[in-house]
């Protein structure tokens, strides 16, 4: 069983929705470093307040980059992951061009996986790149995926959460797919039976879970680990 800081540490916090100000983006922030989640994540216009909040903690300053389509060209996302870096992220997540993907243009998908894997890790920063399975085949999956693997990456997402959420099948097929330093981000939790969902996640071999809850279930988590201990302590009835 997960300690309640290994537990906080699959999470990567995410306040993503465009109507988001930045007292929610702070308050966000505030409770991403008292959880001591794995990161924060926000969009762009949001890394320079997200960085001096973090400063000092052990919370990653995450940026979703090409934030939710991926159709932005090369050089706007070359400029975004740049700009990203300068501002204080730590763990840039991309969403790569889905459309080049399904039209065959695996050569752009894959020289954009590739500057992102290259920046951040001259940068220092983490890399994951977000492949949106809901729009894909099992066979764009395991392409993308593999692209993601070859080139060094840290994690491949599922999804950005604002299109359709992953299934059991899309697990089976990433996971397949992986291999050397790379690892498995889910993204979303369903709003019913969450805790347990994570607990299965995780167990699927999903390394790191990004949802705007993650406080709420670290706070279950901890109830949860208690009632079990104190389950322990009580004679089993015969
Ligand atoms: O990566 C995070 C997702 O976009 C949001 O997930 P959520 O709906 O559980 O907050």
């Amino acid at each position: 069983m997960l300690s309640v800081s290994e537990y906080a540490k699959k999470f990567d916090m995410a306040v993503l929705a465009q109507d988001t100000t930045e007292s929610v983006i702070r308050t966000g922030c505030e409770r991403a470093r008292d959880y001591r989640v794995a990161a924060y994540y926000t969009t762009p216009t949001w890394t320079p307040l997200v960085a001096e909040v973090l400063r000092g903690s052990d919370v990653h300053v995450g940026v979703a980059l090409a934030f939710p389509y991926g159709t932005q060209t090369t050089r706007t996302k070359e400029a975004e992951i740049h700009e990203a870096l300068e501002v204080g992220g730590t763990a840039l997540d991309m969403v790569i061009n889905i459309g080049a993907l399904k039209s065959g243009d695996l050569a752009l998908v894959e020289r954009e996986i590739a500057m992102l894997a290259d920046r951040a890790r001259d940068g220092g920063a983490l890399s994951k790149v977000i492949i949106e399975v809901g729009f894909l085949t099992d066979e764009e999956i395991r392409t993308a995926t593999r692209m993601g693997v070859d080139h060094g990456v840290d994690h491949v997402k599922t999804a950005t959460g604002s299109a359709v959420l992953p299934d059991v099948r899309h697990l089976e097929v990433m996971t397949s797919a992986l291999g050397g330093r790379t690892r498995l981000k889910l993204s979303g939790v369903p709003r019913t039976f969450a805790l347990a969902a994570t607990l299965w996640m995780l167990d699927m071999g999903v390394d790191l879970i990004g949802t705007r809850s993650a406080p709420d279930l670290v706070d279950q988590y901890r109830a949860h680990v208690e009632k079990s201990q104190a389950a322990e302590k009580i004679p089993a009835r015969v």
